[in-house]
């Protein structure tokens, strides 16, 4: 079966020089619970992965956001995630709102840099998090 394709957010402080990672920890379902991830969702059938992006980001967090390069992965582009999922993350910056865990999350908390790997993520969003890192490493 095709994976579905889920799209989420990296939503940091400053796309220009990021210094802070916004990280979700979910409250449901039972076998995540507790786990941090990136805010997002699966697409539905009738939207664009950016519209979903926005969506899920409206319902789950009330804010809107500026989205800004893929974070382009080793699966066709993508981050194969499970047998079942495979997703899609984008760079962003709040635009407008506050963003607050209003659906699926029970906490939300900006990482300073040096703490991006310090929050127990999904287990598939650890190597990401590390391709984030990598991305944002100071230069010398
Ligand atoms: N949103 C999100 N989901 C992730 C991440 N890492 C990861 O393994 N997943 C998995 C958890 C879920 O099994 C699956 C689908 O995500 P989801 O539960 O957020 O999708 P959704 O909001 O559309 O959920 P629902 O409305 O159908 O309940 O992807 C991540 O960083 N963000």
């Amino acid at each position: 079966m095709e994976p579905v394709l889920v799209v989420a957010a990296a939503i940091v402080d400053d796309l220009d020089d990021p210094f802070e990672l916004l990280a979700a920890r979910r409250a449901v379902p039972a076998s995540l619970a507790g786990r941090w991830e990136f805010p997002g969702g699966k697409v539905d059938g009738d939207e664009s992965p950016v519209e979903a992006l926005h969506r899920e980001l409206r319902e789950e967090l009330g804010v809107r956001v500026l989205l800004g390069d893929e974070v382009v992965g080793p699966d066709d582009g993508a981050w194969r995630l499970s047998e079942q999922y495979v997703m899609r993350l984008w760079w962003a910056e709040i635009d407008s709102g506050t963003p607050e865990p209003l659906v699926e999350h029970d906490e939300l908390r900006w990482l300073p840099r040096a703490r991006w790997r310090d929050v127990p993520w999904l287990d598939a969003d650890v190597r990401i998090v590390d391709a984030l890192v990598g991305q944002v490493r100071d230069p010398g």
